[in-house]
């Protein structure tokens, strides 16, 4: 029988625990989500991250910016939210409006403030195993794996997808966690072959339903981060479920897998970013 991996339910208990560790503490944390512009998308995950952060007990601040601004006027939001000894933990939310330049945007975050842990400081101390905020998506699918009793130590571990957000790092968690790391992309050859060596196979893509059952070896335990909306409202991930949902060992649904971890280890490095009190 395949496994459900239930992103949801682990999201919920640890949010849980989240709530009471916040409820304990004398000062309030706060959190700023910087949008600009106004992506429906965008607009939906925001929603998410507030409602996650009145579950546990964490102010959060939405600052909305015309879609329009200028990248110093932004940068000016980025340096008063640093400056803000009521404001733990800061993010924009991305894609960014064309023109702008993401990476001057994310390296202008105080480090200590900066839960997406997308901030070059964070990914280098990442890199090189410290204690740092981890990037969220990340983060989450390693506590998927390792609550669901999916030992990581010398398996073979494929990543489909090299983004700076996703698989960049997740390769990068699953080697320190003593996988034997295969990471693929648009130019790898034989793609089906490759990701049918994986023990464990993490699809971050971004191409809907591309991993069919030709990419699966019986047993893998299979990891979606994609998301997408189709034509008909409905959400799918980078993995056809029905494809392979008989030949996996384990897998994450979509929507309720890796989509609900992301928000929950938000949650978590704001407590974080809260305790070290910048
Ligand atoms: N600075 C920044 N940080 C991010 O963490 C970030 C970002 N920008 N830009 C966009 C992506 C995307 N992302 C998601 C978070 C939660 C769900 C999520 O909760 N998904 C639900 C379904 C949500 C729905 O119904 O649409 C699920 O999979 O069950 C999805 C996607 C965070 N991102």
């Amino acid at each position: 029988m395949t496994q459900l991996i239930d992103g949801k339910a682990l999201a919920s208990s640890l949010m849980a625990k989240l709530k009471n560790s916040v409820a304990q503490q004398q000062r309030q944390i706060t959190l700023a989500v910087v949008q600009v512009g106004d992506d429906p998308a965008s607009t939906v995950y925001i929603r998410n991250k507030h409602k996650a952060c009145e579950k546990v007990g964490i102010r959060s601040l939405h600052i909305h910016l015309e879609g329009d601004i200028t990248s110093g006027s932004l940068l000016d939001t980025v340096h008063t939210l640093n400056s803000r000894e009521d404001v733990d933990g800061i993010l924009v939310q991305l894609p960014l409006p064309s023109g702008i330049d993401e990476g001057e945007v994310i390296r202008a975050i105080d480090p200590a403030k900066d839960v997406d842990g997308f901030h070059p400081i964070n990914i280098g101390r990442m890199m090189l195993g410290e204690d740092c905020l981890l990037p969220c998506t990340p983060a989450g699918i390693i506590a998927l794996l390792k609550s669901n009793g999916v030992d990581i130590n010398g398996k073979e571990c494929v990543v489909v997808g090299r983004s700076n957000i996703v698989g960049k790092p997740v390769a990068q968690l699953l080697l320190q966690a003593h996988g034997t790391v295969t990471q693929c992309h648009s130019r790898t050859r034989n793609l089906a072959e490759v990701c049918r060596r994986a023990d464990i196979l993490v699809a971050a893509v971004g191409v809907p339903r591309l991993i069919n059952a030709d990419f699966v070896k019986p047993g893998a335990v299979v990891i979606d981060v994609g998301i997408h909306r189709m034509a008909d409202n409905t959400l799918c991930g980078d993995v056809d479920f029905d494809s392979v949902k008989d030949i996996v060992g384990a897998i994450t649904p979509v929507p309720g897998g890796v989509g609900p971890m992301t928000i929950a280890m938000l949650m978590q490095n704001c407590v974080r970013a809260g305790h070290c009190g910048n």
